[in-house]
């Protein structure tokens, strides 16, 4: 059936069985621009061929590879096959789309999209019956065809299982080029069985860095079991049931195992997580370097293997006078040995400050690892951070373990929450920051660390040491420099912080915030911060969909909500000062009266008017 609808369009094109086929080569200038533009496919087409020719050799059989066009890229064998006047009809250059040749295995394969065998007489062209060929399409993470794998030979050495090695090689290759187009994304690979993880049966699928899905591999989207567009809709953590946060501390332990996730049908999964991006953070994009994720000419080029650094300082920088300050002061302790200490409420970024400060120190190569002292059972900080040697408690691992501190050697320890460590605690910590040795629990041996330490705390340190609750020679030890970052309702860049921060979540993606949006961001008190809007953006952009602008429709009820309970009664500057007769007056003085009769709470003014809560917000800024 597809031989004979292949016929057909062979004869559309007006060709004729009996003609003598054009095998000219394209030239050698336009063969050099046609293996550039084809670099990623052709850099990891060729290994997989070379394996697949080993499997093949000494068959009369040779393995190609053509672009999307069916010319030949790259051909693999030994053309002995052929009659001397025919040789180069498998050479790099020659065209085999089914316009030029008619039914053919690679024209027909591009043509159907799906793995095509043609067999002898099945060509079109009679001078192509003493072949047998058999080749599989490659597709890029759209599912667009971008090149053909192909193995041709004498129709006399046809083998059964020729078209299974092409197609496991084609999907090999596939999921090479997939893995290598994502560069600043997280790139999963899972499977329901761990041991197919890492084999051609692996699902891979990319997200940015913020967590948003950007594609899957045929096996990934099998898995996944939804249609590619509503994908489009969904985020790592809506997808595994895992915040992208949790990806980050799972890759900070000593010796990450393999995932354990759930997927969005219940199915349990394993996977194993790249984090490309740059030296780990994600929240920050620079806007020239927005696009990254998305599969650009540079990946083409090859250059996705090369990290790049989004979480320096200075992309941290958005023109807020106060962090200004911090990081001017920062940059002049970089180095230096001189403990930091970030103040500030919880989600403004002190750990992502952090990471910066590391990323730009000297250290930067050495690891970064955080502890956030809050969250861990305070049975267990103490083993956490020190370390054990075997058998120092029950339940402790056989081998014992290297501490949070020991694993940070080199690099920076980031001690969060620093306020809550137990004061029982806090004199290990000092002894070991002043001796610069560790002493692991059960075991008699000190080892030497060499760690640059930043702390952060959202605790007044000083009315801790007063109540007794933090000792003051460790305070002392840690505050070389102490910087506070300022909360997001103080901070004058909220708009250059958004659009950024939609930028990520929308992999460079057009979203603007409409000026309602932006007139109640300015409003809001974020007792949450970053963590807060990044949230917020990342629903909204998900909401938003294919508009372009984020407006209040777009807004999760649960932020309304918190506005309307923030909103104190209107001030005097905003009464509104009756006497014009026009209706949009009129309107505005009945909100007005509704606003100050239900303390400028929005929700109990809709329902009082019977409008939504939307129109009152469109109108706020008209009652001034
Ligand atoms: N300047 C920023 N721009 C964009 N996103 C940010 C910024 N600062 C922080 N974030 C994001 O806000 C979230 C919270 O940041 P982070 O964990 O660094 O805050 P924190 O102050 O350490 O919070 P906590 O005190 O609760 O531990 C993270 O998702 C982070 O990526």
């Amino acid at each position: 059936m597809v031989i004979e609808t292949s016929r057909q369009r062979s004869a559309g094109y007006g060709l004729c069985p009996g003609v003598r086929p054009d095998f000219a080569p394209l030239a050698r200038s336009d063969m050099s621009l046609l293996l550039e533009q084809n670099t990623l496919l052709h850099a990891h087409a060729v290994p997989a061929m070379e394996t697949l020719y080993q499997q093949i050799i000494n068959t009369h059989n040779m393995v190609l590879l053509t672009d999307a066009q069916g010319i030949i890229l790259h051909s693999l064998g030994d053309a002995d096959f052929i009659e001397k006047a025919n040789r180069v009809a498998l050479a790099p250059g020659v065209g085999w789309s089914e316009d030029r040749m008619g039914t053919n295995a690679i024209g027909t394969a591009i043509a159907e999209k799906a793995p095509s065998l043609v067999h002898a007489d099945q060509h079109y062209l009679a001078a192509n019956h003493f072949l047998t060929c058999s080749a599989a399409p490659i597709t890029d993470h759209q599912g667009k065809v971008i090149g053909v794998l192909d193995v041709s030979g004498d129709r006399r050495s046809y083998h059964q299982h020729t078209m299974a090695l092409v197609r496991m090689s084609a999907l090999m290759i596939e999921n090479q080029v997939f893995a290598a187009t994502f560069e600043h994304a997280i790139v999963l690979r899972f499977h329901a069985r761990p041991e197919f993880i890492g084999t051609l049966m692996e699902g891979i699928a990319a997200f940015s860095p913020g967590g948003r899905f950007l594609a899957a591999n045929r096996n990934g989207l099998f898995q996944l079991g939804l249609p590619c567009q509503a994908l489009q809709m969904h985020t790592f953590h809506s997808l595994f049931g895992l915040p992208v946060s949790a990806l980050f501390d799972h890759y900070r332990t000593a010796a990450p195992g393999l995932l354990d996730m759930c997927l969005h049908n219940g199915v349990r999964v394993r996977g194993r997580a790249e984090l490309r991006l740059g030296s780990g953070m994600h929240a920050l994009t620079d806007p020239d370097e927005a696009a990254a994720p998305s599969p650009s000419a540079t990946a083409q080029a090859g250059a996705a293997a090369r990290p790049r650094r989004l979480s320096g300082l200075r992309y941290l920088n958005t023109g807020d006078p106060q962090l200004e300050k911090v990081i001017d002061k920062v940059n002049r302790v970089l180095g230096r040995d001189i403990p930091i200490l970030i103040m500030g409420e919880t989600g403004t970024g002190k750990e992502l400050l952090a990471q910066a400060i590391h990323n730009d120190s000297p250290r930067a190569a050495g690891p970064f690892v955080a502890v956030n002292c809050a969250s861990i059972p305070e049975s267990l900080i103490e083993s956490e951070l020190f370390g054990y040697e075997e058998g120092a408690f029950t339940g402790a691992r056989k081998k014992g373990a290297a501490g949070k501190i020991l694993q940070a050697n080199g690099g920076t320890l980031f001690l969060d929450e620093i306020g809550d460590m137990p004061v029982s605690l806090q004199a290990h910590l000092l002894r070991v920051l002043q001796e610069r040795m560790v002493t692991p629990l059960g075991s008699g041996k000190s080892i030497p660390v060499n760690v640059e330490l930043i702390c952060a705390t959202n605790h007044n340190l000083r009315e801790r040491i007063a109540k007794g609750l933090f000792r003051e020679d460790l305070y002392y030890r840690l505050n070389g420099l102490v910087v506070k970052l300022p909360p997001l309702r103080e901070r004058t860049d909220l708009e250059t912080v958004a659009s950024k921060i939609l930028s990520t979540e929308s992999d460079g993606g057009p979203y603007l915030l409409s000026d309602e949006v932006l007139r109640l961001f300015r409003r809001h008190k974020w007792p949450g911060n970053f963590r807060q809007l990044t949230n917020l953006l990342r629903t909204a952009v998900i909401m938003a969909g294919d508009e372009h602008e984020i407006g209040l429709d777009h807004m999760p009820d649960d932020f309304l909500d918190d506005i309307d309970a923030m909103a104190g009664p209107p001030t005097s500057a905003q009464t509104f000062v009756a006497g014009s007769a026009r209706l949009e007056d009129m309107e505005l003085s009945a909100i007005m009266q509704s606003l100050e009769a239900n303390d400028g709470n929005v929700s109990a003014t809709a329902r009082a008017l019977g409008v939504s809560r939307n129109t009152i917000y469109r109108k706020l800024p008209h009652l001034k």
